[in-house]
């Protein structure tokens, strides 16, 4: 970039959009310096003195509504400038909103709400529109407005929403200043020809706008680089993190493992033994493909953590360590604690050779936000961050069936050849015991399931359809909690043998799953059948990030085929604009930390599941970073993480404001569910899966006597253990609350079928 480059300053609303719209306007303005601010950081007094040194405004949408001071921020004011600062402003949706109410136009709200909606954009083909012919564009809003006849501005473009709303203001411009607005997303994957046209179209108007009225533009000086954020992209800065040591070296040993599955190499890592912490990664379906199963020991690092606590707990050899993580908080500490554990010489085609594999909490993802922490009981509270560092490991893959035995413990060979050996003598035997066709699979018949009360989520749902109404979401992705409690001696088959282990083994067979996991982090165990990949990155020098949101869910049934489960999803408007949301709601959190290369591979295509098809859309992205020549970076990913999370496709868009409403509503933290499990391998690759189809057990949860923990050893002397499920839906305006109940349900009998025969509605 060149000093004398073009500089724009772009003001955010707190929206979920913004880094698409920041992208394409790098794309239709080469080497703009673009300045993210959000629309509270000045006042307007402040802000008016460095205006001289930018070319243009771009005002982002956003939730809420332009009249709310809260919600419009600096924006407002920005219409009234007078002509000594005066500048050319492009306004998307709540931008054309306020442009148009601060000159007299009138905010309605819509009859028939549009969000994630495509429509056919009727223009001038003047202006913004010039040169341009056919635009169908992505809409997101819930307040419109109405020009007045006698007024400073001129509209450019509309809809036609027929019957629904009738004509719907699309673009506007002021017809004395350089104000130009539109009302749909010009950023949206799905807007065509209303896109990058539009933003070139508006720079070559601001352009000519600024070489007559602005000719010398301010200049750009080290205060103002240091008011404003360093421009967009912000791309990664190479790691701070000296190396402390040479990497070290994974050993592996490859064993043919024919017909042996996960559940047996996991039986030989000690699954069933209950008072063991054990981790399975298990890719149980379909895309999945490699299963990950721990052999831990006394020695292997157990990490965990409580959102809002200044601490970490290290549990190792019998001995429990609190590390402080201030100042530099979790995310810095793991990203530390990896960061002298880097090894290489690995199988190239296994994904995992080593490193932190256990969960996240949904909390912890909020917490970027500084929103909700966690709250209750600490001692019956599951950890935020639940890991354990994982030395020695056999992958599974289960395409070729091949089985790779890994060390990154030196001089680990007598481990290696024996498990191998072991492994191979077990593969050589045709009856393998632990199959789970052979699995007595009956559910435990004394579970009491306590569903959430119908009408408590009904009106939940009826709150979140007002908030959409307003304007304050476009997307809400409702859920609710299921308990559920086992009689100690159903469970209980033998005083060490873990039931959980069995009922892993149950839901299994009962709905097998890609990102299928059971992890027995004491006090946490998780029985997980996930659909649903959050985030996967792989190891660098060519990291590259995937993410495959999940919206559209329909019931597995007799008779429904592919065909028809397309058309009910594929063909749905109201189940592809979920989709789409989650799909723009991932570009801009992906734009946001590996810059402009984000691409959506694969949109809306329908996936076969065990229970329900579903709706699912590919986001990849490559990580740039500043110096064409910096070292790969280890750490990329993990960032990736931290800045994606909670998942968009568990919150709605926009994702702050959809996150504190959803607070408000349920009436629980979510913990677990909601969150992410898998693993950050010490290659620098990771993989983590989206909780949801998942159950949940705390030690301490059973109703008398008292769990506890302490190193290797569990002691749970309750008569009843509890389990807990989540489960939900995205909720839009197209919403019909009777359907979002029996698809929470429907989500929560692929889980409920290992407790009991699923309850009758
Ligand atoms: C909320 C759940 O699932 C989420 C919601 C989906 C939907 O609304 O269609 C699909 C997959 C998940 O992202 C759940 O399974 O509990
Ligand atoms: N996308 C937006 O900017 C939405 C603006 C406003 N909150 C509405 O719903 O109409």
């Amino acid at each position: 970039m060149d000093i004398s480059d073009p500089r724009l300053l772009f003001i955010d609303s707190y929206d979920s959009f913004t880094n698409n719209l920041t992208a394409l306007c790098r794309k239709a303005i080469p080497h703009a310096h673009i300045h993210v601010i959000k629309n509270d950081r000045f006042t307007i007094q402040k802000l008016l003195p460095h205006l001289e040194s930018f070319a243009a405004i771009i005002v982002g949408p956003g939730p809420g509504s332009p009249e709310d001071p809260k919600d419009i921020g600096v924006i407002r004011d920005l219409w009234a400038i007078g002509q000594e600062h005066l500048l050319p402003i492009f306004g998307v949706c709540l931008g054309l909103q306020s442009l148009a109410i601060e000159h007299g136009a009138q905010l309605q709200k819509l009859r028939t709400v549009k969000h994630g909606q495509v429509s056919s954009v009727h223009h001038t083909g003047t202006d913004l529109f010039n040169g341009i012919s056919l635009v169908r564009a992505v809409r997101y809003h819930s307040l419109h407005v109405v020009i007045p006849r006698d007024c400073d501005l001129e509209e450019l473009a509309y809809a036609d929403d027929g019957a629904e709303n009738g004509k719907v203001t699309m673009a506007i411009k002021h017809t004395q200043k350089p104000f130009w607005a539109v009302q749909y997303h010009p950023e949206s994957v799905l807007t065509t020809g209303g896109g990058i046209e539009v933003i070139e179209n508006f720079w070559t108007m601001a352009s000519r706008w600024n070489k007559i009225h602005r000719p010398d533009a301010g200049c750009w000086n080290a205060r103002r680089a240091k008011l404003f954020s360093p421009s967009w992209p912000s791309l990664c800065m190479p790691s701070q993190m000296p190396r402390k040591a040479a990497p070290r070296r994974v050993v592996t040993r490859m064993v043919d493992a024919r017909s042996l599955d996960s559940v047996a190499i996991a039986d030989l890592a000690g699954a069933s033994v209950e008072s063991t912490p054990f981790v399975l990664l298990d890719s149980a379906a379909s895309p999945g493909r490699y299963s990950i199963i721990g052999f831990l020991s006394p020695k292997s690092y157990r990490i965990t953590h409580f959102v809002g606590e200044d601490h970490v707990t290290v549990l190792r050899d019998g001995s429990t360590v609190r590390e402080s993580i201030a100042p530099i908080g979790i995310w810095k500490w793991i990203a530390a604690f990896m960061e002298t554990r880097i090894a290489d010489g690995g199988n190239k085609d296994v994904p995992f050779w080593g490193g932190l594999v256990g969960y996240l909490s949904y909390e912890l993802g909020c917490s970027i936000f500084a929103s909700p922490t966690s709250s209750g009981d600490r001692a019956n509270r599951q950890p935020d961050v639940n890991v354990i560092y994982v030395e020695r490991s056999v992958v599974l893959d289960n395409v070729t069936r091949k089985a790779y035995i890994q060390s990154i413990i030196p001089k680990d060979e007598t481990w290696i050849s024996s498990t191998a050996k072991s492994i191979s003598r077990m593969a050589g035997k045709n009856d393998i015991a632990s199959s789970p066709d052979e699995l007595d699979i009956s559910p435990i018949q004394t579970a009491k399931i306590t569903l959430p009360e119908r009408s408590g989520y009904i009106s939940r749902i009826n709150a979140a359809k007002e908030h959409l109404a307003s304007g304050n979401s476009y997307e809400l992705c409702l859920t609710a909690e299921t308990k559920v409690q086992v009689s100690r001696s159903d469970s209980h088959k033998s005083d060490n043998a873990s039931t959980s282990w069995h009922m892993y083994r149950n839901l299994r067979k009962r709905n097998p799953a890609p990102h299928a996991a059971y992890l027995r982090l004491h006090p946490t165990t998780v029985l997980s059948s996930s659909p649903e990949r959050f985030l996967s990155f792989s190891r660098p020098p060519h990291s590259m990030c995937q993410l495959r949101p999940i919206k559209g869910t329909l019931r597995k049934a007799p008779g429904i085929t592919r065909v028809d489960a397309e058309r009910g999803l594929v063909g749905s408007v109201k189940e592809v604009a979920e989709n789409l949301m989650i799909v723009d709601l991932i570009r801009h959190d992906l734009h946001g930390v590996v810059g402009e290369d984000v691409n959506v591979k694969q949109f809306c295509t329908v996936e076969e599941y065990e229970t329900v098809w579903q709706m699912v859309s590919v986001i990849e992205g490559k990580p740039s970073t500043l110096q064409k020549d910096a070292a790969p970076q280890f750490d990329h990913g993990w960032r990736v993480l931290r800045e994606c999370l909670p998942p968009g496709s568990m919150t709605g868009a926009p994702k702050k404001r959809s996150v504190e409403i959803l607070h408000d509503l349920e009436n629980n933290p979510r913990g677990i569910y909601s969150g992410v499990l898998g693993y950050w391998d010490v290659g620098g690759g990771g993989d983590w899966a989206v909780i949801i189809r998942s159950c949940f057990k705390h030690d301490n949860s059973g109703t008398q006597g008292n769990g506890s923990l302490s190193e290797g050893n569990v002691i749970n002397d309750s008569a009843t253990e509890e389990w807990s499920l989540g489960a939900g839906g995205a909720i839009t305006a197209l919403s019909d609350p009777q359907a979002e109940w029996d698809e929470m349900i429907l989500k929560l009998q692929s889980v409920l079928g290992i407790f009991k025969e699923t309850p009758k509605q």
